[in-house]
């Protein structure tokens, strides 16, 4: 079957949040966002190794957490980098030789499915690449600058891409190099992939793996975490 390591990126300064503490580090039901998306991951059998990948000055504390919390999985935690994709890269380098599988995760997405992430894995074990997704819900236009509709693309083909997404690590690591040679920086992992001419393939999640994003996620989160995915505030 071979191994799976995974890496949770959580570098970024959550800008959109408009925060003063960082929002990987806001309390949901009791305990830090980070804290649920580490519980979740620690607690999947499959998976062998976790790095996490933080800001440098959060170091300190995310160490503290792994002990605090016992994630024995958590084999690395490192400082990231400017872009989401340095912070993976950093990441890939720590889990170097150690693992045939990744899976990369923001540490901003709590609740996804441990089941859901099973079933990414094995589609990118059968394909080589793989990601969570699901079908947009509103009819999407593409806007000019001026603020003018130039087209409306078929909803049925338009699919919101969440992570983890799945990866030969081999194949994973030699797209990051190659954006990096081109100067490419992408939003995701599976854009890196995309344009080596690899296919990712897509596997239908659910709507309530969401991305902690901006301030009305929070209600949300908290209203998920409670009836969906069955936490107790602790
Ligand atoms: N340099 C970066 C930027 C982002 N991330 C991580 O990538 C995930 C998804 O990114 P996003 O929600 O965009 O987080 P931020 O970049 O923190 O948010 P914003 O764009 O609002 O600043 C998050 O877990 C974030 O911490 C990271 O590890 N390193
Ligand atoms: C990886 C991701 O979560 C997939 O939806 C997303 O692309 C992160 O991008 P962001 O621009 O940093 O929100």
């Amino acid at each position: 079957m071979g191994k799976l390591g995974v890496i949770i990126v959580a570098a970024g300064k959550g800008s959109r949040m408009r925060s003063e503490e960082s929002k990987q580090y806001m309390q949901l039901g009791g305990r830090p966002i980070l804290v649920h998306t580490l519980q979740l991951f620690q607690n999947i059998q499959q998976i062998g190794s976790i790095v996490l990948v933080v800001g440098e000055a959060d170091l300190e504390r995310c160490s503290q957490y792994i002990t605090e919390y016992a994630f024995t999985k958590v084999k690395h935690v490192l400082a990231g980098g400017k872009e989401r994709q340095d912070s993976v890269y950093k990441g890939l380098g720590a889990l170097s030789g150690e693992t045939e599988w990744v899976l990369v995760h923001d540490g901003v997405r709590p609740f996804v499915a441990p089941e859901q992430v099973l079933s990414c894995w094995h589609k990118a074990m059968q394909e080589e690449a793989a990601v969570l997704a699901v079908p947009v819900k509103d009819t999407i236009k593409i806007v000019d600058e001026a603020g003018q509709i130039q087209s409306t693309p078929d909803r049925r083909s338009l699919w919101a891409i969440q992570t983890p997404q799945a990866f030969r690590f081999s194949l994973l690591l030699e797209a990051h190099e190659r954006a990096n040679v081109d100067g490419f920086v992408g939003t995701d992992d599976a854009m890196l992939v995309e344009r080596m001419g690899v296919p990712v393939h897509v596997v239908e999640g659910d709507y309530y793996n969401i991305k902690i994003t901006t301030p009305e996620d929070l209600p949300w989160g908290e209203w998920i975490a409670k009836n969906v995915r069955g936490e107790k505030s602790s």
